[in-house]
């Protein structure tokens, strides 16, 4: 789903965000990617998204090569990604429903199905009580889950979540990473960006990778628990 080959990044301002990075993703697989603060995390998330190309090695995600002359086929691939972002992105001034509805704008799916997707992921997500109140009242952690019910919603082959336990106490950041955890299947991939190490030392089923200073290692495959 993933083939990372010796893919650096370059910004146009000479600034390195990635450096030679080989990995490869299989469908299904959770990823965590952990490191400092400007060490290429999400560098390698905008890269995944198309947002932007490798300045050098080869990069396929999907099946579609991340390159400019590839620019009109990721158009598409972005609709089978279900982005995460920091900031959350929501609208203010409208519903935790319409916030979820709008994830799903320009994809083909008809109004009566964005609707039973986005009842379905804010249900999904604990939501269901706060269907039709104003983002703008929500606390912090519950607009993190408006923002998970809008990409799951869409149904996405990729999840991308970069850095969604940013604010949150350690029990809710548990929460949502068990959450996001909870929808890899045979056919998602999801992969999410934390600072917070200790929140996954003891995840299973997961790949931990490290990012420092633009280089990425395969921190370790994580195992099934023995207990
Ligand atoms: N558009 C850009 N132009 C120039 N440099 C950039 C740009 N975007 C990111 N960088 C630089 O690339 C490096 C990696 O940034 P990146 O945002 O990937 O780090 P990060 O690991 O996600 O950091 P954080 O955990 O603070 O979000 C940093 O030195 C950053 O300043």
């Amino acid at each position: 789903m993933i083939k990372a080959t010796n893919v650096s990044l370059k910004y146009p301002d000479g600034t390195i965000g990635l450096k030679d990075i080989n990995i490869n993703i299989d469908t299904g697989e959770v990823i965590y990617i952990t490191g400092p603060s400007g060490s290429g995390k999400t560098s390698f998330l905008k890269l995944l998204m198309g947002m932007e190309y490798p300045t050098s090695g080869s990069l396929k995600v999907l099946g579609q090569a991340i390159s400019k002359e590839n620019s009109s086929n990721i158009r598409n691939l972005r609709r089978s990604i279900g982005p995460v972002f920091q900031d959350f992105k929501l609208l203010t001034g409208r519903s935790v429903l319409e916030n979820v509805v709008i994830g799903m704008r320009f994809l083909n799916f008809s109004n009566n199905e964005m609707k039973s997707n986005a009842y379905m992921a804010i249900n999904r997500v604990g939501l269901k009580h706060k269907t039709l109140s104003l983002v703008d009242n929500l606390s912090f952690g519950e607009r993190q889950r408006v923002a998970i019910a809008r990409a799951v919603a869409r149904n996405p082959k990729l999840i991308i979540a970069d850095e969604p336990t940013g604010n949150l106490d350690r029990v809710n950041s548990l929460n949502i990473l068990d959450l996001l955890n909870s929808f890899s299947d045979e056919n998602t991939t999801v992969i999410i960006t934390t600072h917070a190490t200790h929140l996954i030392n003891d995840k299973i089923d997961c790949k931990r990778i490290r990012i420092k200073e633009g280089i990425m290692t395969i921190e370790e495959k994580c195992y099934e628990s023995s207990i």
